[in-house]
């Protein structure tokens, strides 16, 4: 306390105090108080308390100056209802005045205040009568929002709080830390979040870098269990930082529909409208179209690179360059989109469940796509018990179908195990959902049973997705080839470029647009060809990266069949329903779609091993379909349908060597590669599934799908003088035209026993098939725990 100027006449206290909320005789010591009582006596000075907050004193009792000896003559003690009582829009204050000072005060109220309305003067009446026991729940509301608002404050980055505030209802926040001046920062609170703050500088010099914020906006409900008023309060403590924390999420466009249906049923079981979350989203997936619904949040988009996605654990290669490319070139497409959207890209490396609990702050809400598939799951469930420990909600939303898993017709435990009767038994839905959808739909937390598939969201304005201050400073630079963890073998640089597969959301937007506008009209016919960019819609790798949402491809066929609805729509949407089935499978059948006995658990012999296995990854088996279609997919990333099925089948059927190989072969080259698509498309080609098998005879589908050799001439150049006939059986040129073929090995299969071979390898083998015990058998690497014992150590 400093001693008071000589001819002091008045001291004015505030305490409990507003902005600070601190406390005399608590936060400073009970001295202070003592002391100004005595600077008050020695100069004979008025003492105007201000104790508009008394009521409100969280920690210890309130205390007053007018309580020291010879002090209650002295001191006037200001008071009022809109404070504790709530009564803050019929104001009513008052005053307790020292006898002789009342007559001057009236003087001065008098020509001021005049006609109290009736039914405040009583509101005053009651709330000055209220007893003890209704004001102490009150107070302990108070206090707990204020707990949580300072935790959630002071832990925010860029933001610190000075004082726990001991009474009132206000917090002084130090914001210097986020760049912004105070006055800067409390503008783009409201105009980004819609949360008011005070500039502290409206309180004077001392207030610059510092806001004021309330913590009394919500209503009281005692009657709520304790856990949801918990949740309350961190959504008001969450709502107080405002600012922060928007983020979002690589979320494809389904995706971002989920979380926003989410969040808005969030918001209809009655916290408010500022919802401040974090969302970002930990496994590759982009953000699409972000919901109108979005507009004035803030947001951080995370992507993390896990290491665990690039190689497997002995260091191979377990995501090809192809691939990694496709998903580089997505994220700087997606940091360019969100940066037009005022958003940004925030890029880590590592572990998700290591890099994520730095970087979210406590009270924040991560949202990340539902997983399927055993190895992903794993990685949720230890990030969501990390994040636990720091305080950040995990919420999964339904992602990558066509169809939303809530609005199957059926459990997805009865799933159907044939993919004809799944497709029969969604047909009349499809019919529902061609139907126009209207607008207010959008409005509604659930979709009507009617519609089921639900409508991709609208496209966000520009900037209409701000980044929040607090954030800019963390989002680091922009993705680069460096930031991939690639095997050490791996290059960027010497990758031949492939103009048709650009990764990010325009690049697949454009491919749909332009395959709609014209080569879809013969898809049903060209569906199998091998060769032509336009034979089929080369959507999957957009799809499989969630660059694309299934609902947008649905949207385009659905206007597609306003116009007419041809078979090539039909065949594009049956593709489309293929995808949905095998991921619902995986939702059924869990891990076995990795197990070497497959979904039926039947026991197959593999008597194929290494030698093979290279034959068949190289293009070297000397059957022309199977090599041209390994080395487009060794040079490319890319295969066609039907040649996946061919090399699928040679290896299993032809080569007897265990699907998985195949399957992880496909996994670190495919561009498109995708978990539950490619697993569960090898358990199917190795006959596992329960349902029908198919074996394809390479030669002759060789000569039905690539009649003239094209395609074969594409990509066996050693072949390429042979005639259209010759090509697809080299071993059947006469000897004097032998000379020809003499680079391309010869036929690793007797192709005399060929097609005998073929059908008694099978009948065999389904002779053989015994069930088995699952735990025992051997399974993909990191999906299972068991390490790639089908490998035949090499001779
Ligand atoms: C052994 C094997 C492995 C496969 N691995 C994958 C994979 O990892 N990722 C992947 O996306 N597809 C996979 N497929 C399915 C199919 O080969 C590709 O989806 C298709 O070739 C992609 O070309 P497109 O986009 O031109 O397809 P289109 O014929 O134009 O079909 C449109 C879309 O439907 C979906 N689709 C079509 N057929 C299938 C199918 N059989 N299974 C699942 N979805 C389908 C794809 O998303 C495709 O983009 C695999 C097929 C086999 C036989």
């Amino acid at each position: 306390m400093v001693p008071a100027v000589p001819g002091t006449k008045l001291i004015i206290l505030c305490s409990p105090g507003n902005p600070t909320g601190g406390v005399l005789g608590f936060v400073l010591t009970r001295e202070d108080l003592d002391c100004a009582a005595e600077i008050a006596k020695a100069c004979n000075s008025w003492v105007l308390s201000d104790e508009i907050y008394s009521r409100l004193v969280f920690d210890g009792n309130p205390d007053s100056i007018a309580l020291r000896e010879d002090m209650l003559k002295r001191t006037v003690i200001l008071d009022g209802c809109s404070k504790a009582f709530a009564m803050t829009g019929w104001r009513l204050g008052f005053g307790l005045f020292p006898e002789e000072l009342v007559e001057p005060a009236k003087n001065l109220a008098i020509n001021s205040w005049t006609c109290l309305p009736p039914f405040v003067a009583a509101g005053a009446e009651t709330a000055l009568a209220t007893p003890e026991e209704v004001m102490a729940p009150m107070r302990s509301e108070y206090k707990a929002r204020r707990d949580l608002v300072y935790e959630k404050l002071s832990g925010t980055p860029g933001i610190s709080v000075a004082v726990c505030p001991a009474g009132a209802m206000y917090l002084l926040a130090n914001v210097t830390g986020t760049g912004l001046s105070s006055g800067e920062f409390a503008d783009r609170l409201l105009q980004e979040q819609g949360v008011a703050v005070l500039d502290g500088n409206f309180f004077g010099a001392g207030g610059d870098g510092l806001i004021r914020k309330g913590h009394a906006e919500f209503v009281l409900n005692s009657g709520r269990a304790l856990a949801e008023q918990e949740k309350k309060f961190q959504a008001c403590g969450v709502q107080a930082r405002t600012q922060h924390l928007m983020t979002a999420s690589l979320l494809s466009g389904a995706l971002a529909f989920d979380a926003w249906m989410l969040l808005r049923q969030s918001s209809v079981d009655g916290f408010g409208t500022t919802y401040v979350y974090t969302f970002c989203i930990v496994l590759p997936r982009y953000l699409e179209r972000h919901p109108a619904a979005m507009r004035g949040w803030s947001t951080l988009v995370i992507y993390v690179l896990d290491p665990r996605s690039f190689a497997w654990p002995e260091e191979t290669e377990r995501m090809g360059a192809f691939r990694a490319r496709f998903l580089w070139e997505s994220l700087l497409a997606l940091r360019a989109d969100l940066q037009r959207l005022g958003s940004d890209l925030v890029l880590r490396t590592g572990k998700p469940e290591e890099v994520l609990p730095d970087l979210l702050p406590p009270g924040s809400a991560l949202i990340t796509q539902e997983e399927v598939t055993a190895e992903e799951r794993a990685v949720d469930q230890r990030l969501r018990s990390r994040l636990e420990t720091v305080k950040v909600d995990v919420e999964h939303c339904w992602g990558s179908t066509l169809f939303h898993i809530e609005d199957l017709p059926f459990d997805p435990a009865n799933l159907p195990e044939s993919f004809t009767v799944f497709k029969n038994t969604l047909a009349p839905e499809l019919k529902c959902a061609c139907n126009a959808i209207p607008p207010e739909y959008l409005d509604l937390p659930k979709p009507k049973t009617s519609l089921s598939i639900r409508p991709c969201m609208p496209e966000l304005e520009l900037g209409s997705l701000p980044l929040s201050a607090v954030f800019c400073k963390d989002v680091g630079h922009p993705p680069s080839w460096a930031d991939m963890p690639l095997p050490s073998s791996q290059s960027g640089d010497d990758l031949p470029a492939a103009p048709l597969f650009k990764g990010g959301e325009r690049a697949g937007l454009h491919r749909l647009e332009y395959y709609f506008s014209g080569p879809l009209a013969t898809y049903a016919e060209t569906k199998n060809n091998m060769l032509d960019a336009d034979a089929s819609s080369k959507l999957s790798p957009w799809l499989a990266h969630g660059c694309l949402s299934p609902r947008r491809v649905f949207e385009a066929l659905r206007k597609h069949e306003m116009q007419a609805a041809t078979a090539s729509s039909y065949w594009l949407l049956f593709a489309l329903l293929v995808r949905d089935f095998f991921r619902f499978v995986a939702v059924k059948h869990g891990s076995r779609i990795f197990h070497g006995a497959g979904i039926s658990g039947k026991r197959l012999d593999w008597s194929g091993g290494d030698e093979e296995f290279a034959m068949w990854t190289t293009g070297q088996t000397g059957y022309p379909l199977v090599d041209g279609n390994m080395r487009e997919l060794k040079q490319t990333g890319w295969m066609s349908n039907r040649g996946r099925q061919n090399v699928a089948s040679f290896l299993i059927w032809d080569l007897q060597v265990d699907w998985r190989r195949g399957a992880r072969w496909f996994e670190a080259n495919l561009i498109d590669y995708d978990v539950t698509s490619n697993w569960c498309n090898w358990v199917a080609a190795a006959g596992l599934t329960g349902g029908r098998i198919n074996k394809f005879n390479v030669v002759k589908q060789s000569h039905q799908y690539d009649p003239s050799g094209r395609y074969l001439r594409k990509w066996l150049p050693e072949l390429s003088s042979l005639t259209d006939e010759e090509i697809h059986e080299p071993w059947k040129l006469a000897p004097e035209r032998q000379h020809l073929v003499h680079d391309y090995p010869r036929p690793c299969v007797d192709p005399g026993k060929f097609a005998f071979a073929v059908k008694q390898a099978a009948g065999a083998r389904e002779k053989a098939g015994k069930p088995l015990k699952l735990a025992s058998t051997p399974l993909h690497p990191l999906r299972e725990s068991s390490m790639r014992p089908w490998h035949k150590p090499a001779s």
